[in-house]
């Protein structure tokens, strides 16, 4: 590890954030850059780096927080940051391809405090905008030297972010979803990916096979974790701060986490939960308020804090297990606790 490197270390989760983006940022805006036309001004609006007209702006961006991840799983496997920058481009672009399509997907009209692109640009050219971004996340990554292992990780991850996407519209149509079956599907929507960033920069890293996945299963239950904190962001987030309407998810009915906990609790808060999300009519006035008011009475909070504990507990004996080089397990320790308590 380089003298720079070993100076910089114990930094809190925001000071990493900040680190990852100088890294990242620059690589990723040649990525983009590599598309053209339409697609190109699409994914610039998106990533906030262009207002609709195409002038250039600095609309508030999203956390980045996978890159963040993969540069510290390939420091804590004993590599430099700075090789594996291709996986961290890889990851965020593939983040934003699936937001890209979730937006068209769930009628969203803002996020990151702004439009969403399809409410800008159209659906058929917002999906297809995501579709390039994850094609240009394949092309830099097959133009890395790790070869075909870390193009595997990357499809994986993918792959289990679509079926998790997939199961979560399932849902939509069920009123008997499980709390098991909620986990399985958050746990491929959100986890994969986050899992996939740290696997990809072990690999990056040079990290062995063993090391790869505990810090893939790291990712995995913090990325649990992090969906169950958004989850809670989506019934009692502040507008303000996410960026996104109040009660988002609830006015959706979306079966998120804490709303399945509520409804599978075997509670009177619980049943009059699943009246209001089963009935015909879809929730309007005064209806999503009471809504987050059951979640919370049927223990759908409660659920939510206790998971999480258990799930960082588990992530954190991960950790141990890798036994990262430098600080790097306190720093991933860092970014975990920043990912499960937030507020936007
Ligand atoms: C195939 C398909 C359409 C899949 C959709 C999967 C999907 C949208 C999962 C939700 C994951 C999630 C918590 C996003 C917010 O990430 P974040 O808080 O890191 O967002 P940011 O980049 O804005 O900070």
């Amino acid at each position: 590890m380089s003298a720079a490197r070993e100076a910089t270390m114990g930094r809190s989760a925001p000071e990493i954030l900040r680190w990852s983006r100088d890294l990242v940022d620059p690589a990723l805006r040649v990525a983009v850059g590599e598309l053209s036309g339409e697609m190109r001004a699409i994914a610039e609006y998106h990533f906030g780096w262009r207002d609709a007209a195409g002038r250039p702006a600095e609309a508030p961006a999203g956390k980045a927080v996978r890159p963040a991840l993969a540069l510290l799983a390939a420091e804590a496997v004993g590599g430099g940051a700075a090789d594996a920058l291709p996986a961290a481009v890889a990851v965020e672009l593939a983040h934003n391809f699936s937001l890209l399509h979730d937006d068209v997907m769930d009628g969203d009209l803002e996020r990151r405090h702004r439009p969403t692109a399809w409410a800008v640009f159209g659906a058929n050219p917002a999906v297809l905008a995501g579709d390039a971004l994850l094609a240009c996340a394949v092309e830099g990554l097959a133009a890395a030297t790790v070869g075909a292992t870390a193009v595997a990780a990357f499809g994986r991850a993918v792959r289990e972010l679509v079926e998790g996407q997939s199961a979560d519209v399932s849902f939509e149509e069920r009123t008997d979803v499980t709390l098991a079956e909620c986990e399985a599907m958050a746990a491929k929507k959100t986890g994969a990916l986050i899992g996939g960033a740290c696997a990809l920069g072990a690999i990056f890293g040079g990290g062995d096979a063993e090391r790869t996945a505990r810090l893939r299963r790291y990712g995995e239950l913090v990325g649990l974790a992090f969906q169950i904190m958004d989850d809670l962001l989506g019934i009692w987030g502040d507008p303000a701060v996410t960026g996104k309407p109040v009660h988002s998810d609830l006015v959706n009915r979306k079966k998120s986490l804490p709303v399945v906990a509520a409804l599978t609790s075997g509670t009177s808060a619980g049943a009059a939960l699943a009246d209001l999300y089963h009935r015909a009519e879809p929730l309007a006035g005064a209806d999503p308020a009471r809504a987050a008011d059951l979640v919370e009475r049927a223990g759908g909070r409660t659920w939510a804090a206790v998971r999480t504990a258990e799930l960082l507990a588990a992530a954190h004996a991960e950790l141990a297990a890798v036994g990262p080089s430098g600080g790097t397990e306190a720093e991933l320790a860092a970014m975990a606790r920043l990912l499960t308590d937030r507020d936007h």
